[in-house]
């Protein structure tokens, strides 16, 4: 998408959120990484189960505990000493305890994520980060890929009560920056982006290179896509 197919000019806004995984950063390798040494910390048969980044896009976007719940889900037909809710426990406390050694580490920001970041802020547009992530982990992946200058706030997704898609983050996000949910843009790559930023009446501008449950992220309800965060533009 050139520039001049977007529906308006950075100006027309007060304040960007900003999405963090499929959006800002590739993060699948993190994910990946974390999970395959949370089930070697479980009994067989999860410890077997070989885990991939094509499997990863399509369980990750609503926070660490449906992704954990989703792939033990997918293993759960295989009989084990454990209850479920037992192998839950083990689970998440594993990846507690792995995901901030991996976290950074086997990810890279996407190509025209700083640039668009810059340029919004050139454009005097106040940002927050809204994830589904849990806040430390966002704060630290932010922080290492050298993105934390860029936002005034993080929400993770154990900030509020509720996680994206519910509106929840957003509107606390609006809060925070002191700006209106109309002049307030959502940036994604998911769905769960679209459907919150709706709900909460931000615009919502989708990237074409994330993360959307393994669908078609063109059929997803939004106001405009890019494939590269660079489109954005202070001029319209
Ligand atoms: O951690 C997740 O589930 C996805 O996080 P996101 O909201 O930054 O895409
Ligand atoms: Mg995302």
């Amino acid at each position: 998408m050139t520039l001049n197919t977007l529906p308006w000019a950075l100006p027309a806004f007060d304040a960007a959120i900003v999405d963090l995984d499929g959006t800002l950063v590739d993060t699948l390798g993190d994910f990946v990484e974390a999970l395959q040494r949370m089930l070697g910390d479980l009994p067989s048969p999860y410890r077997d189960f070989a885990v991939d980044r094509v499997l990863v896009e399509r369980l990750v976007g609503k926070g660490s505990e449906n992704l954990i719940k989703s792939l033990l889900a997918l293993v759960e037909y295989a009989p084990t000493a454990m209850n479920s809710g037992a192998i839950f426990d083990a689970a998440w406390a594993s990846y507690q305890r792995h995901y901030p050694d991996v976290n950074g580490r086997y990810s890279s920001v996407y190509p025209g994520a700083l640039q668009g970041l810059a340029q919004c802020q050139a454009a005097g547009l106040r940002l927050a980060c809204v994830t589904n992530k849990p806040t430390a982990f966002a704060q630290a992946l932010l922080a290492d890929k050298g993105l934390a200058g860029f936002f005034l706030h993080t929400v993770g997704g154990d900030a509020v009560a509720r996680k994206k898609p519910d509106p929840m983050p957003l509107l606390h996000a609006c809060s925070l920056l002191g700006s209106s949910p109309a002049r307030t843009l959502m940036v994604g790559d998911s769905s769960n982006d679209a459907q919150a930023a709706r709900a909460a009446g931000c615009p919502v501008l989708l990237v074409s290179y994330g993360y959307n449950h393994g669908e078609l992220i063109h059929a997803v309800d939004a106001d405009a896509f890019v494939d590269t965060l660079a489109d954005l533009s202070w001029q319209g």
